[in-house]
């Protein structure tokens, strides 16, 4: 049998996140229509003989994950657990703390995924490579291919091009090391938890014999990240193996990706979930290319939408608006001839009529097949990076005024037009 753990992290990741990680923990914020985990999850289920998926992260349990759990569990007939660290732990070291757990009923391999991807998940694909290369127990990483100067921002692989073995593993590079990266995917043996523990253990012996050791300690040999304490170690031993994805995939870090990352979504719903597509049909809206509408939202027919739109529960959205690259979440309501593009329009807010709600999309280069999106910090040269616009939840924008590159914190009610600012 087979499990799945997927690591959601905690409330101080997912800062690139604000405003919208204030009001939902990342992990649960919506990506084409459902909670960005819930895209694992399906992929998870659908797997032959996958028992049970384990959430490892370290938020306090809350309703919004508890309800999510409860609702997942019903619609795809799966055990989901969550279990939580008391501390960050890393990405190595959570696993490793509940082993027990993940050993628990005796898998022989699990899935090991970082929650901030969007992928279409070729679990299966993984499965088949791991029984072809290498010994029974080997690892087995997801990579893609990545341009020269993006891969230093993830963790690079170099491998054997007849045998897929990674031969060198370096996390963020300085230079260039390879434009094959780490999707944060992996399939793992039980056997894992060996090399996890022989780094703690070396980890706890460093840790007695440093005398400045504090109360803290314990965390400090319990933190362990895969990438650079195993992966990096494993590296050339005949052990981890490479399986290259010719698949979409893309990191969610900030919130301009997670409408990249609908888009991808939206655009797999042909084959998967055409269910969950948008057409233009008699007395219903115009929609243009992907859209996904939730059965409560309440549009009017002479509204247009699309391409790559996600309307949430219960969104109002008056005659003659246009949406376009947007995802507008729950309760919002877009008042008559307002135009969003390129937006996240938070829960609750209210857009203003013939208003105009402005950003700059920070797509990955069209011309290059290899380009993934940047995720930037938000200020460049001590200046505000154009991104998309983000209303966080409960803003108020009044008529007739335009709302340009900014991010507007909860609960503004603005009363004129705003450029490159973020809106405290
Ligand atoms: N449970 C738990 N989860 C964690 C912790 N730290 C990070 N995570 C989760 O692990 C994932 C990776 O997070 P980061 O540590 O922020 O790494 P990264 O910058 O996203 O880079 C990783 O992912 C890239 C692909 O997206 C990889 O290319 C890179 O090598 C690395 O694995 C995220 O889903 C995050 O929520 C932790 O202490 N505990």
């Amino acid at each position: 049998m087979l499990k799945a753990v997927i690591l959601i992290g905690g409330p101080q990741k997912g800062t690139r996140f604000r405003p919208l990680s204030f009001e939902v923990p990342k992990p649960l914020f919506p990506v084409a229509g459902v909670p960005m985990l819930q895209h694992h999850i399906e992929a998870c289920a659908k797997v032959p003989n996958m028992k049970e998926i384990l959430l490892v992260g370290f938020y306090q349990p809350n309703e919004e994950l508890t309800r999510f759990i409860c609702s997942a569990q019903q619609e795809f007939k799966i055990l989901i657990r969550y279990l939580q660290e008391y501390a960050a732990l890393g990405t190595g070291g959570g696993i490793y703390h509940f082993r027990d757990q993940i050993l628990s009923g005796g898998p022989e391999a699990f899935f090991i995924m970082n929650a901030d991807v969007c992928s279409e998940f070729p679990l299966p694909e993984m499965l088949n490579f791991q029984k072809e290369h290498g010994e029974p127990s080997s690892f087995v990483i997801m990579g893609t291919t990545a341009n020269r100067k993006q891969s230093m921002n993830y963790g690079c692989i170099v491998e054997n091009q007849q045998t897929n073995e990674v031969l060198h593993y370096v996390e963020k590079p300085s230079t260039f090391v390879s434009d094959i990266i780490n999707c944060g995917i992996y399939l793992f043996t039980p056997e894992i938890f060996q090399h996890i523990g022989a780094v703690f253990q070396k980890n706890q012996q460093d840790m007695l014999l440093d005398e400045q050791t504090n109360g803290n300690g314990w965390h400090r040999a319990e933190a362990i990240r895969l990438e650079q304490d195993i992966f990096t170690a494993l590296a050339g031993q005949g052990k981890l193996y490479v399986y290259k994805t010719p698949a979409f995939w893309s990191q969610i870090k900030s919130a301009g990706s997670a409408i990249y990352a609908s888009r991808l979504y939206l655009n797999q719903y042909h084959k998967t979930h055409p269910e969950r597509l948008a057409t233009t049909e008699d007395g219903g809206p115009r929609i243009s290319g992907n859209v996904y509408i939730h059965p409560t939202a309440n549009i009017d027919p002479t509204a247009v939408l699309g391409p790559n739109v996600s309307i949430g529960t219960g969104v109002t959205i008056g005659a003659g608006v246009r949406v376009r690259e947007s995802i507008i979440l729950h309760g919002a309501t877009l008042q008559d001839h307002s135009c969003v593009l390129n937006c996240i329009v938070g829960w609750d807010s209210t857009i203003g009529k013939w208003a105009r709600v402005e950003g700059t999309p920070s797509d990955p280069n069209p011309n290059d097949p290899y380009a993934k999106i940047d995720s930037e910090t938000l200020f460049r040269d001590g200046k505000l990076t154009p991104s998309i616009t983000i209303l966080g939840c409960n803003v108020t924008i009044p008529s007739e005024v335009i709302i340009l590159n900014s991010i507007v914190l909860p609960h503004k009610d603005l009363n004129r037009s705003f450029k490159n600012q973020i809106i405290l």
